[in-house]
């Protein structure tokens, strides 16, 4: 087990100032009665709205905060006990905060953590080639960081917690702020060093582009309890209740006659988006029906997108999956 978290929570303690002499004391519970784990090689995503406790749970992990109550095992240590040990098989990357130095290139950097992490030089420069390579930094190694763009940065600063060949990488929303060319980039980088590498990835994000990419399992935090820990594709199955159906007509076409459960969410020219309600009808059917009755160019049934997926779970605050469950028995 690479990593194992028994029924962990995390508070902060925060002291309100209330007038001249007094202070009221706020307890703030960031993460609630938490247990899952993690098998090596895996790719986890831990999703949930702003304050769900993402970034508390993965400084957990780090050994960066201690946990109020509960225990947690990374590669069979303590991450708060063993914290110096530990760094030696994991990493981190915080998009928000840079662990370069920021007047001095990304090499100086990358030199100054295998002297840290105690590499051999040959070693070193071996590790520094294939880091400069695999993130194309060669343009930029040299120049100070302060005058990198933030996508060349971001690739440095994952390059760099790479150094010491870690077991674990935990990203905290690793792509914030990167344009469409920059995340991809990071993202096909990170599912190779999972697939290839076997490095264990946990990541917290707010992209659910980035999450369907890279990542096979998910936990979704609400509120700093678990409200569902499942496969991407079981989600998928189990919280999908609706298909879209996109059909491009040839020519003009009357109005649709639509069975109930089905309704348009999109008209453009001769192109139709429905939605078809999979409790109430069958998908198929519905294609069936229109192609019958009308001259059709082009037909897709598509899945929802995730991110609509993922908004119905937040919104709907359902304990441990109970929908999902719900839906599982009716289909079986
Ligand atoms: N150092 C701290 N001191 C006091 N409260 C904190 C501290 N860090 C986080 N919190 C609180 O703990 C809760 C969880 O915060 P956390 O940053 O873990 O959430 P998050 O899911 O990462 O949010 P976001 O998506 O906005 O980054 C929030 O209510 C936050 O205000």
């Amino acid at each position: 087990m690479c990593i194992d978290v028994n029924h962990v929570s995390k508070q902060y303690t925060l002291w309100k100032i209330k007038g001249w002499t007094r202070r009221e004391r706020q307890v703030i519970e960031a993460v609630k009665d938490v247990s899952f784990r993690v098998e090596p090689g895996r790719a986890l995503a831990l999703i949930g709205p702003n304050g769900a406790g993402k970034s508390t749970l993965i400084k957990l992990l780090c050994g960066i905060l201690s946990p109020t109550r509960g225990s947690i095992r990374v590669l069979g240590m303590d991450p708060f006990k063993d914290r110096s040990k530990l760094a030696y098989h994991i990493s981190s990357v915080f998009g928000q905060r840079s662990q370069l130095w920021y007047h001095l290139p990304p090499i100086d950097t990358f030199l100054l953590l295998g002297r840290i992490y105690d590499i051999d030089r040959v070693e070193l420069k071996k590790r520094m080639k294939e880091l400069v390579e695999l993130f194309d930094l060669s343009s930029f190694l040299y120049q100070p960081v302060r005058k990198l763009s933030l996508g060349q940065r971001m690739r440095c600063e994952i390059a760099a917690a790479l150094i010491h060949n870690p077991k674990i990488l935990f990203l905290d929303e690793p792509t914030i702020g990167l344009d469409v060319v920059a995340r991809s980039m990071v993202i096909d980088i990170l599912k190779d060093l999972n697939q290839r590498k076997n490095v264990t990835i946990i990541l917290t994000s707010h992209d659910t582009g980035d999450i369907e990419r890279l990542c096979e399992d998910v936990i979704v935090l609400n509120e700093g309890r678990i409200v569902l820990e499942s496969n991407i594709r079981e989600m998928r199955k189990n919280f999908f209740h609706t298909k879209i159906i996109e059909i491009e007509f040839a020519g003009q076409h009357a109005d649709l006659d639509l069975p109930p459960g089905v309704s348009v969410i999109e008209r453009s020219g001769p192109v139709v988006k429905l939605e078809v309600n999979l409790k109430v009808q069958d998908a198929n059917e519905v294609v069936s029906r229109i192609v019958a009755q009308n001259s059709v160019r082009d037909i897709t049934i598509q899945d929802p997108p995730l991110e609509s997926i993922i908004q119905h779970i937040y919104l709907s605050g359902d304990p441990a999956g109970r929908e999902a469950e719900q839906n599982a028995q009716i289909d079986g």
